[in-house]
């Protein structure tokens, strides 16, 4: 019973299935009709300009969600309930019964006909679980599970049913129509895998939005694609509450961006936003690389309180008297009154930059104490004008300068006495020499920032001014982060909650933490639920055995993931002499090529645009990752510099010389392990230089 039933003249379960699909589809037309004809409706009845433009959008959104995607089908399972497990007889106490009793179909959104019969629900719906998470063992009240194959133009071919009533009889791990989603050739961006979710992964996805949850999970293991569909799944079940604050997913760099954008719209959800971490505090571009020490210290967060100190450092009594005219009389604030004043403010814990609106409101209560004192009558209007005084906001500004994050960093990272005034006992001299500002840049504007000054910057920001958080992140990658760079996140968190993904074998960045504890901390979130995902869904066994014999140099300790299948031929590793080399790589590509799906290459990133060149020059019309926006998806082989293939996978990879991308930098052998786990069918190495000394072996 666990075949797959595809027959050339569909049997009469599939015509009855395909008219079901019809159905829904028609059903989802009339739905979508309806609330384009509402708008109108409204139109007329709501005056108010501002509501009619908010319902206008909420209807355009609504639309757009019912928009009926030709290659999409509208539900790929079925669930045959225990009868009376869903739908009551009595119409009044529940949901009307589906015409057959029962049963479910499950799919990327809700659908109802006219008389409101759900004829498809949403795969996040409480009763929904059962499909990804029913087994024999524990039925959930289901008797059997159906799930469907679809050819590319999303026509129904095929089915497989389980039945959950007897232990044994369902298809192993999921069944052909699962193996055959995992090892569907690969072609341009990610795609969604709602229809083949699995059990430790469904309940990651529709864990609680009150907690923050840390996954950590070997290559392959789904941790993106989690990721994704549980922001899917948070906006369903708490859209109010997110669509207020906004929920953000943060990669590693633009070219993973685009990588997964179509994931979230194919789920119905436009309104996420997809940002590097670069680009999240964007407060300057980047053109200048950090040495490794720099890197290292910059990340540190020490460098926190390194800044706090410089920012605090500024607000200072004036050596002068404040004296406020007012008509004929004045009246005097003496520095030491003032220096209360200050040093109550800096007790509060306020921002710096709201201390100085505090500041101008307290001087004037002094003021206007003196001023009643003396038999004077003073209201609102009055505080306002002596806050307002050209004197008093010349008292503020030199006793609390206004800052500017840039500025500030820029001061710092350029003057060797202030640094070392902040610094002091918490870096050591070469630590501060590490840091400073190479060249003489002339100031902020001119000066040559790297992403870490990018923290510090946004650090800076933060001390002055807090900024608006998200109601949920998902952190992807985020074994990269150092923890400046994650307190930067914690900000833009607030009071929310994060998903943090991510690999410690994969750390390609030497200033990140060793583990999650420490990164979960930096995070300001150190009781998150830390999980594990060890079941590898992409890349076949022998490539990672191949992998894994780096994971006891580069991560004692974390084991490698189980690969859910192995297929023959998967792993090839070619030695050349250095005068075949090129020839060798071009045959690589050619050969890969032959077979379905997309092909990276990669190399050390240096030697690419070299090995570009090369294969462009052989014809096989490579595309440049990094260089061309939509190279993932212009051309079947992708040249991919090592430094960008996180997070990517490809059906065919050839990994050109080993040794030097282990040689490129500090975590070569990390970078290294990146690269060879990008597979879902087939890995060819091809070197001239040894392997690494770890691959060797075995
Ligand atoms: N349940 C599943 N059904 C079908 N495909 C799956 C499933 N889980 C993961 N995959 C596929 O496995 C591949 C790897 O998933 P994903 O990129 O999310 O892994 P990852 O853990 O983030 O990997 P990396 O650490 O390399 O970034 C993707 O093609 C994804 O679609």
């Amino acid at each position: 019973m666990a075949e797959p039933s595809a027959a050339p003249e569909p049997d009469v379960e599939i015509r009855a299935e395909r008219a079901h699909l019809a159905a829904a589809r028609a059903a989802l037309r009339d739905m979508r009709a309806n609330v384009l004809g509402t708008e109108t409706a409204l139109g007329d009845i709501v005056g108010d300009k501002y509501t009619n433009e908010v319902l206008r959008r909420a209807r355009a959104r609504r639309a757009e969600e019912l928009v009926d995607l030709p290659d999409v089908p509208l539900f790929f399972g079925r669930l045959d309930f225990e009868p009376g497990t869903v739908f009551d007889s009595d119409p009044a106490a529940g949901p009307p019964a589906g015409p057959d009793g029962d049963r479910v179909h499950i799919g990327r959104r809700h659908v109802h006909d006219a008389a409101g019969t759900p004829l498809v629900l949403d795969w996040r719906a409480p009763i929904s679980v059962a499909f990804y998470r029913a087994t024999p063992d524990d039925p959930m009240g289901v008797r059997s599970r159906r799930r469907y194959g679809f050819d590319a133009r999303a026509e129904l071919t095929a089915y497989e049913d389980e039945s959950l009533t007897s232990a044994g009889e369902g298809p192993a791990e999921g069944g052909a129509l699962l193996a055959a989603e995992i090892e569907r050739p690969r072609s341009g961006p990610m795609r969604d895998i709602v229809a083949t979710i699995q059990p430790e992964q469904d309940d990651l996805v529709r864990a609680p939005l009150e907690h923050t949850l840390c996954v950590q999970g070997a290559p392959g293991t789904g941790k993106t694609a989690v990721g994704l569909h549980r922001i899917a799944y948070l906006l369903y079940h708490q859209r109010k509450r997110l669509s207020r604050s906004g929920v953000a997913i943060i990669g590693p760099n633009r070219s993973f961006l685009a990588y997964i954008r179509n994931v979230l719209p194919a789920l119905g959800e436009v309104d996420v936003t997809q940002t590097t971490v670069e680009d999240l505090l964007g407060h300057a571009e980047v053109r200048a690389t950090d040495t490794p020490a720099a890197a290292r210290v910059k990340g540190d967060a020490r460098m926190a309180e390194v800044l706090r100190r410089d920012l605090w450092s500024l607000p200072a009594p004036p050596a002068e008297p404040l004296v406020v005219q007012r008509g004929s009389r004045r009246w005097r604030l003496y520095p030491d009154e003032l220096g209360h004043l200050l040093t109550e403010l800096r007790t509060r814990g306020v921002a710096y930059g709201s201390g100085r609106d505090l500041l101008a409101h307290r001087i004037a209560h002094a003021v206007l104490s003196r001023m009643e004192a003396a038999g004077e009558t003073c209201d609102d209007r009055t505080h306002n004008q002596v806050r307002r005084d050209r004197a008093v906001r010349a008292a503020v500004n030199a006793a609390w300068p206004k800052a500017d994050p840039v500025r500030l960093v820029f001061g710092l990272l350029t003057d060797p006495e202030r640094l070392a005034r902040a610094a002091e006992g918490l870096l050591t001299p070469d630590e501060q020499a590490a840091i400073l500002l190479p060249g003489r840049p002339r100031g902020p504007k001119s000066a040559r920032w790297s992403t870490a000054d990018l923290a510090l910057i946004d650090e800076a920001a933060g001390l002055i001014e807090r900024p608006a958080g998200f109601g949920h992140i998902v952190l992807d990658e985020a074994q990269d982060l150092t923890p400046m760079q994650a307190r930067a996140i914690a900000r833009r968190a607030g009071t929310g909650s994060l998903t943090v993904l991510g690999d410690i074998a994969q750390t390609t960045v030497s200033a990140a933490p060793a583990d999650w504890t420490a990164l979960l901390a930096h995070l300001g979130r150190p009781e998150a639920r830390l999980a594990v995902l060890d079941r590898g869904f992409r890349v076949p066994a022998q490539i990672i055995d191949f992998a894994a014999r780096l994971l006891p140099v580069i991560a004692p300790g974390l084991g490698a993931p189980t690969a859910v299948r192995r297929t023959a031929g998967a792993l090839r590793v070619t030695a050349t002499e250095p005068h075949r080399h090129l020839d060798a790589v071009t045959d690589a590509c050619a050969r890969a090529l032959r077979g379905q799906g997309s092909v990276g290459l990669i190399a050390a990133d240096s030697d690419l645009p070299g090995l570009h060149g090369e294969l462009t020059r052989a014809g096989l019309a490579p595309s440049l990752l990094g260089e061309d926006p939509d190279a993932l998806e212009g051309a079947r082989l992708v040249c991919v510099p090592a430094s960008l293939a996180k997070g990517l996978e490809f059906d065919a990879v050839v990994a050109v010389e080993p040794a030097r991308i282990a040689a490129a930098e500090e975590r070569g052998l990390h970078r290294l392990y990146v690269v060879l786990t990008r597979a879902v069918s087939t890995l060819h190495v091809v070197h001239t230089q040894p392997l690494p000394e770890p691959l060797r072996a075995g």
